[in-house]
Formats: structure tokens, C-alpha cells, sequence
């Protein structure tokens, strides 16, 4: 599947997030090495911290059904720019991303940032980080 098929997917599951507090509906499209395709939107909580973020939704639902392998990312909202993931997303996107990864960035106006996850969060603590200190 290419980017821009990706990103469509990321727009339509925007309708199914949950967000009676913010009503600022996310949307990612998540694609396999092995070529299938996981879809996260947001979903909140009354209790605000709670809440999950779309990419997070869409990264955990691929792990759970066993899939560790991903070519790229394409993250929806209305936004004038691009939507840039918050950092706790970008934490976990690195857990699983190669440094490669692309990740295709955009809004209903369809502008279009693309970016690896190496540019996306650089500088990045990790596993090797963990093991240098045992
Ligand atoms: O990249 C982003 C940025 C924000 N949100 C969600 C979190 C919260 O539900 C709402 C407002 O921050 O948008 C995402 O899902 N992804
Ligand atoms: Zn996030």
C-alpha cells in the first residue's frame, strides 16, 4: 500500500475516535512489513490523563495481534499543519520503528509532512541505553 492510500485510511478512521472532552478527533493507519494494515484513532477518558492517542491505538492493536514489524506510519487530524505526534507517541513509535520508518504526517487539507522516525525523535533513549548499565 502506498502513502497516500495510507494517509486516506488514517482520515477515515477519524470518525470512530472518542473525544467528548477535547473534540479533536485523531486518526493512523499503521502498515505491516507483512503488508496489513492497523487503523488507532484517540480515546478518551473523563479521568483527561487516561486517554490513549491514535498511534498508540494503532501500534498496540498491531503488537497484541503479533505483528513487531512496520514500513510506515500516516497520522490524520484537522490541523492547520501537518499533525505533529506528542512525544509520549514518538517514545513508543521508536520502541518498535526502525530508524528508517517513514512516517507520513498530514490534515484535511491534505499537506503532507514526511519525516523517519531517526528525524521524527533523535537522540532517542533505548534498549542499548538499559544494557549499557548492566
Ligand atoms: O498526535 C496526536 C496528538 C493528539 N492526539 C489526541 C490526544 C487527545 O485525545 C487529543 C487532544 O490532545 O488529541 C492524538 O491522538 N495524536
Ligand atoms: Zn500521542
Amino acid at each position: 500500500m502506498n502513502k497516500d492510500a495510507l494517509m486516506k485510511e488514517a482520515v477515515n478512521i477519524m470518525e470512530k475516535a472518542y473525544v467528548p472532552y477535547s473534540e479533536f478527533p485523531v486518526g493512523a493507519a499503521l502498515l505491516t512489513k507483512s503488508g496489513k494494515v492497523y487503523t488507532g484513532c484517540n480515546i478518551e477518558n473523563a479521568a483527561y490523563p487516561v486517554s490513549c492517542c491514535a498511534e498508540r491505538v494503532a501500534i498496540f492493536k498491531a503488537i497484541s495481534d503479533g505483528e513487531y514489524h512496520f514500513t510506515k506510519l500516516a497520522v490524520a487530524a484537522d490541523t492547520k499543519r501537518p499533525v505533529p505526534p506528542c512525544g509520549s507517541c514518538r517514545q513508543v513509535m521508536s520502541e518498535f520503528f526502525d530508524a528508517d520508518t517513514e512516517i507520513h504526517l498530514t490534515n484535511l487539507s491534505n499537506d503532507i509532512k514526511s519525516i523517519s522516525m531517526e528525524a521524527l525523535l533523535p537522540f532517542s533513549f533505548n534498549q542499548e541505553d538499559l544494557n549499557e548499565t548492566r
